[in-house]
């Protein structure tokens, strides 16, 4: 069969990891017989010195079009002092925002081989870790009403954290069903006994919990979750957040996996569609080196495969192949420790293929 990728490289280690990737899909078309078509468009910083704006309405177009979007990263050094509404990161927000990817879902999952790469302690790890972030991803504060004014004290500047009913129940509905077809515990994170749209998210996440009743919930203030997800991440199934405190737990999460360079996210709208793309950004500091791990970038496209395209022995062959080349001692230096084979970006692509 045919699909239809709209891909966005990117900035700084974008285009290596979606470079990857790619090959990875060419591999998995030739294996099954099915047919992959690229439509490469610009988006992030790269857009801006291509033709002037982070997100030109082509992208937009060419991404609604498609069956799915598969996105590097976006955003760099070279940018930093734009002014906020003009930086590459915008292009992110954008694409969130009209492809109406609400529900964004990034497991992180610690592979056996990785044992050794995970800061943890071996025994808080034993036996594997296996946790799925749920995170809003078109409210909250991302896309409240912000600026500046002037106050007694200087300039100030503000930024809304806003949620209604809808946007927490549609969340909180993808979070619970993803329950069920795991180990049927959610853990809602807010920060309730300060902010009021946290007391909104945490009444409606409630009602939503009762068309669930084999599903345990829990609620959890952020502060402690960041801190439970380091003491005792065993206890986590599925957690269900908003935008900005799912942003920050994420990244937390994906050092119980051993880095950054291993985390996949899916942004899901209603229906199948979804944009893909690796949970870290730009790395501007590696960036042209042939050192950034490309497997988050690699196993998002086996999420695409599985969730939008339906094509979930395809998305296995992918995800064993990950697992193989690391049990083989393979490593790019983010997942490096001693004894292991260094391998650079392409060579990890490479080999992920060759096991394919
Ligand atoms: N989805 C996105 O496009 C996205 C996500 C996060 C950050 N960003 C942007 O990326 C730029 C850099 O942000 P940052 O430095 O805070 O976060 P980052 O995720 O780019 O990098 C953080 C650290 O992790 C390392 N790292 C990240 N990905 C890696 C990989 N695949 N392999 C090995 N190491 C990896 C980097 O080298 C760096 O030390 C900023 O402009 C930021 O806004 C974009
Ligand atoms: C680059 C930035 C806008 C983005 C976010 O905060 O959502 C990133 O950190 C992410 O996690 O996808
Ligand atoms: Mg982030």
């Amino acid at each position: 069969m045919k699909y239809n990728i709209a891909v966005i490289h990117g900035d700084g280690i974008g285009p290596e990891v979606v470079g990857e990737a790619l090959k990875v899909l060419d591999t998995i078309a030739e294996k099954y017989h099915h047919e992959f078509v690229y439509t490469p468009v610009l988006a992030g910083g790269c857009a801006i010195d291509a033709v002037g704006e982070c997100l030109p309405q082509a992208t937009i177009d060419a991404c609604k079009a498609a069956d799915a979007v598969l996105l590097g990263a976006v955003g760099g050094w070279k940018w930093d002092t734009l002014p906020g509404d003009k930086r590459p990161e915008r292009a992110l927000l954008g694409l969130r925002k009209e492809l109406e990817l609400f529900a964004n879902i990034r497991p992180a999952m610690l592979f056996d081989a990785l044992a050794d790469a995970c800061p943890l302690k071996p025994e808080i790890v034993e036996g594997g870790l296996d946790i799925v972030v749920v995170r809003e991803l078109t409210g909250g504060i991302y896309f409240g009403e912000r600026g500046t004014k002037d106050t007694e004290l200087g300039l100030a500047a503000y930024d809304v954290e806003q949620y209604a009913e809808e946007e927490v129940k549609r969340i909180a509905v993808t979070a619970f069903d993803m329950a069920m077809k795991r180990n049927k515990k959610v853990t809602s994170v807010d920060k309730a006994n300060v902010l009021e749209s946290s007391r909104l998210w945490r009444r409606v996440v409630t009602e939503v919990a009762k068309d669930y009743p084999e599903v345990t919930l829990e609620h959890l203030y952020i502060d402690n979750a960041a801190m439970q997800l380091v003491r005792n991440p065993k206890q986590f199934d599925v957690i269900v957040t908003g935008n900005i405190f799912g942003d920050i737990l994420s990244d937390e999460a994906s050092m119980i996996t051993g880095s950054i360079g291993m985390l996949p996210s899916a942004s899901l709208a209603k229906g199948n569609f979804g944009m893909y793309e690796p949970v870290h950004g730009s790395a501007p500091d590696i960036a042209g080196q042939d050192k950034a791990n490309p497997m988050a970038t690699i196993l998002s496209t086996a999420m695409m495969l599985r969730y939008t395209f339906g094509l979930s022995e395809e998305a296995d062959a992918i995800e064993n192949a990950v697992k193989t080349v690391l049990a083989k001692g393979y490593r790019t230096p983010d997942i490096y420790t001693e004894g292991m084979t260094l391998v650079g970006t392409k060579e990890a692509g490479r080999l992920i293929c060759a096991e394919i």
